[in-house]
């Protein structure tokens, strides 16, 4: 897709990383700041769980490296509420819902690269989450700053980890996006109807070429066969051409096609059975059950499917 995110002085290598569709129907930004790259590791595990786009803010002035340095100049900008000047401009940022604001706690509150972005940006009707990486402080306050500097968004209970925890703290972050409802939601494929033998199930197609060739087949009637107590296969009606390679590996409710026999399956058990979980053709998946899988253990051996739109 395209990049959503107009970015000045940076390299090519800082922009956006996939900018991909939002979570939900939510567009999302997570927008950080680090100096030593703890922030930017916890970014990544919200960039991954959360279909986000990613921007790094950068300061016009490096921050020195040496630590009394940075500590003495970082306490009077502290002291003096400065806002360093910053490169990154997000052009786009009204476009988002939720925007995820990243920072290293300095001297107990928000780093000032923040303090810069919140103020020069309009965040009004937005939800914003704070998350930070900090030594040993509680990062109570600089919520509270990031609460008081985005007086009309929704701020999130924010989340803060410890230096050294960074690196094993994934899961954690993972828990809290659940926590506050901020979670990757699958893109839904089109909803199906299948019916055979008088039973109607529900499911999901794929949004693939060779999922979407076989969906303009519908309504598509095909007399299936049970095989190994696992799956109902038949022959297609017609030979779709859009084939890929396949997979020797299934899931229980998979939708499959197979090219070297042109037959349509509905895998419904024993995907983690030794024996029948294996494969010896390749399938490729182009849909998926979703209603409950223990009603084929009941029907007829064979019998007439049909796969159609949900109406
Ligand atoms: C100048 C400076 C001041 C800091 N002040 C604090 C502090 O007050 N409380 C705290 O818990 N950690 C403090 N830290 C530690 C950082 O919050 C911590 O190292 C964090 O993981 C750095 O994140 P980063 O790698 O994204 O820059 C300070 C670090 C620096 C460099």
């Amino acid at each position: 897709g395209e990049s959503r995110m107009g970015l000045q002085g940076m390299p090519p290598s800082e922009n956006p990383e996939y900018p991909v569709e939002p979570s939900g129907d939510k567009k999302v930004l997570v927008v950080y700041f680090s100096h030593t790259g703890n922030t930017r590791t916890i970014a990544a595990y919200i960039h991954d769980a959360v279909k986000s786009d990613l921007m790094e803010i950068r300061t016009a002035d490096a921050y020195p490296d040496a630590y009394d340095t940075l500590l003495a100049q970082v306490r009077e900008e502290v002291a003096t509420g400065y806002c360093p000047p910053l490169t990154t401009h997000i052009e786009n940022l009204a476009s988002y819902d939720v925007v995820f604001i990243g920072y290293p706690i300095w001297v107990e509150t928000v780093a000032p690269p923040i303090r810069t972005f919140l103020t020069t940006n309009d965040l009004s009707g937005k939800t914003v989450v704070p998350f930070c990486a900090s030594g040993t402080s509680s990062a109570e306050a600089s919520y509270r700053l990031v609460r008081s500097l985005c007086p009309q968004s929704t701020v999130l209970e924010g989340i803060a980890i410890e230096a050294s925890e960074v690196p094993s703290a994934e899961s954690q972050v993972q828990d809290w996006l659940g926590r506050i409802g901020i979670e990757r939601t699958e893109p839904q494929g089109a909803a199906v109807r299948i019916t055979a033998g008088g039973h109607t199930f529900t499911g999901e197609w794929l949004d693939t070429p060779l999922a979407n060739e076989i969906r303009g087949m519908f309504p598509l009637t095909a007399t299936l066969g049970r095989y190994g107590g696992r799956e109902y296969y038949g022959t297609m009606p017609q030979q779709p051409t859009d084939t890929e390679e396949g997979q020797l590996r299934f899931e229980n409710g998979d939708i499959t096609y197979c090219p070297s026999n042109n037959t349509i399956a509905i895998f419904y058990a024993k995907a983690d059975d030794p024996d029948m979980g294996q494969l010896t053709m390749r399938i490729i998946p182009i849909g998926k059950v979703t209603s409950e899988l223990g009603v084929f253990d009941e029907m007829e051996n064979r019998l007439e499917f049909t796969f159609d739109h949900s109406k």
